[in-house]
């Protein structure tokens, strides 16, 4: 464990030197303990020796006073260190996070990740204070006595040592108990966590149906399961903590009865006897004190083993001489296969190959699941791939220092995420020193500016938790907006394929040809709209993630396969929207 804490933080010495502190207070009390035999020796017999105590007395005081002045000391050093150390562990955490793949940060990914540097990050800081300190004292006290014990009478010392095994071996399947009861508490929070998010986003859902106390049922269930795993884990640590405590009661016990027989045959005097009685004490109470730190001591095991869960992700691999510039906006895909991995059947793509030269637009089209979102991750490196190779500008995307890939790359979502700020600063993101004559162009070119006017506060109003204040179609225009600001030479666009409000859509399609209108910058887009699909020089038609058909717009709309039935049935939608609304 001690091995684990040490690896988990990347400057160690502030833990070393805690853990330092510690075990000199626990050789320190030990000492001192020691110290009361010879001091007892001297003042325990008809003609106390105060000439042979003194010695003993005074170095007893000093180290007394050492001792109290280090325990005053490590009081507000332990506070700041249980804060300090969770900081730095989340900074190397988040420091690992901004190397993943980006393909890590799935629903379940973020989740966990941020349980875990919250409340796992939040524990470790704070136990390996809290209890670790403390189990240092609680080891080392007794280490040292044992050895001062071993220079007042070797007999009493085997005794003491005798208990130590036999503790240690109950208090490890209790820490065993411990240890699963934590991580099956640790899985019913994580659940509760898990069902109070989802009554608050479902809510809209749930009430629509009627439902709207559906998911307080399940979040009932929820904690009653949790209330029931403590129970249990309580149940089943009652045997191994007691046992504990009846080996710690029993090596008493055997202590008293040990310095009693020999009292009575004269081995030892009273003052031994006292002296033995006091270190017998004072080895037997930190001992005990171990089993109320074994749940502590477990939480924290599993809270390091969580972190090391993460930090454990490799790293998405970097060329040795990375590639620092883009030398033009070419993306060619040459035989590229790949997989999602674990849980994955078939590949998402197979031996897909096509090219978009420098400053063309090309549309991606194909059924639900036919691999177009894929070929837009692959291209930001968002994973990489398994066979093939993908080259932008002329170079492997795998060769590119991942910033300056991405520096040059903008993608507009379909669900677009706005943080919970003004619209200036949501664009701001983008290219934070853009001027406002920039910012300005950004928004007018993408119609934001038209959104702007009628908000309250125009650049100044805040859009609201992921923009929950603007509709699907304006958070869209927002973010090719900011790959305007970005003026970023690719820009890969997932098009909104529900239908979007007349004025939505005409603006959104025109913000997008204002994005194709550069002629050094290529736009992949994955398109759902018929007047998208004409602006685009080429098209890329997927089916079950291989290439069925390439060619222009018009070439392949005049052979007549799975491209012109897909335009024909967007058409059909359109006219139907039209129609109906
Ligand atoms: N994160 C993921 N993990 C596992 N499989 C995935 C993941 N994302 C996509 N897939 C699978 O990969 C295949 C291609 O999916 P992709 O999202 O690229 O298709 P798509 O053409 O963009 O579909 P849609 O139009 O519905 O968005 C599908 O079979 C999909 O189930």
């Amino acid at each position: 464990m001690i091995g684990h804490l040490y690896r988990l933080w990347p400057h160690p010495g502030l833990l070393v030197r805690l853990g330092l502190l510690h075990a000199a207070f626990a050789v320190l009390q030990g000492l001192l303990l020691g110290a009361l035999v010879p001091i007892l020796r001297a003042l325990l017999r008809p003609q106390p020796d105060f000439h042979a105590a003194t010695p003993w007395l005074v170095a007893g005081a000093v180290g007394f006073a050492v001792y109290a002045v280090l325990r005053v000391i490590a009081t507000p050093v332990g506070f700041a260190a249980s804060v300090e150390l969770t900081v730095q562990l989340r900074h190397h955490l988040m420091r690992h996070v901004t190397t993943l793949p980006l393909g890590w940060f799935t629903g379940t990914g973020k989740a966990r990740l941020g349980r875990i540097v919250t409340a796992s990050a939040g524990s470790v800081g704070r136990l390996a204070v809290a209890i670790g300190a403390p189990a240092i004292t609680c080891t080392l006290v007794p280490v040292t006595i044992i050895a001062v014990t071993f220079a007042v009478d070797w007999r009493m010392a085997l005794l003491f040592l005798a208990i130590v095994p036999i503790a240690l071996l109950v208090l490890r399947r209790s820490g065993r108990i411990a240890s699963i009861a934590e991580v099956e508490l640790e899985q019913a929070a994580t659940e509760i966590a898990g069902r109070a998010v989802e009554i608050g986003q479902a809510q809209p859902v749930l009430r629509a149906a009627g439902q709207g106390s559906t998911g307080s049922v399940r979040l009932r269930a929820a904690l009653d399961e949790h209330r029931i795993i403590y129970r249990r884990g309580l149940r089943r640590s009652l045997m191994p903590d007691l046992s504990y405590t009846g080996v710690v009661m029993a090596g008493f016990v055997a202590v008293l009865v040990l310095g009693g027989v020999f009292l009575l045959d004269g081995t030892y005097a009273v003052a031994d006897t006292v002296a033995l009685l006091v270190l017998a004490i004072r080895f037997l109470e930190p001992l005990g004190h171990l089993i109320e730190l074994n749940g502590g001591l477990r939480a924290l095991d599993n809270s390091v083993t969580r972190l090391e869960s993460i930090l454990r992700v490799p790293a998405l691999p970097r060329s040795s001489k990375p590639v620092r510039r883009m030398e033009n906006s070419s993306i060619e895909f040459r035989d590229v296969t790949f997989s999602y991995g674990e849980g994955t059947e078939d590949p998402a793509l197979s031996g897909v190959s096509f090219d978009c030269p420098a400053g063309s637009t090309t549309a991606l089209v194909g059924p639900s699941g036919s691999g177009k979102t894929t070929v837009t991750r692959l291209i930001a490196r968002f994973f990489d791939v398994d066979a093939g190779g993908i080259r932008v500008g002329g170079v492997d995307v795998r060769d590119y220092e991942p910033e300056t890939l991405l520096s040059d790359i903008a993608i507009v979502f379909q669900d677009v995420y706005l943080f919970d700020t003004t619209i200036e600063d949501n664009l701001r993101l983008a290219r934070p020193d853009a001027s406002h004559e920039e910012l300005v162009a950004a928004a007018r070119a993408a119609r934001v500016d038209e959104i702007i006017d009628r908000l309250p506060d125009g650049w100044n109003t805040r859009v609201g938790e992921g923009g929950a204040q603007l509709s699907g179609g304006e958070r869209q225009r927002v973010s090719i907006a900011r790959a305007l600001l970005k003026q970023a030479r690719i820009v890969l666009i997932d098009e909104a394929a529900s239908a979007l409000d007349p004025e939505n859509e005409a603006a959104v399609s025109e913000a997008i040809t204002h994005l194709t209108r550069d002629p050094e910058r290529t736009v992949i887009v994955i398109a759902h709209r018929p007047t998208t699909l004409a602006t685009a020089d080429n098209v890329v038609a997927l089916h079950d993630g291989r290439v069925v058909e390439t060619g222009s717009p018009a070439e392949l709309h005049r052979t007549g396969g799975l491209f012109a039935r897909i335009y024909d049935q967007y058409e059909q939608t359109r006219s139907w929207h039209i129609v109906t609304s």
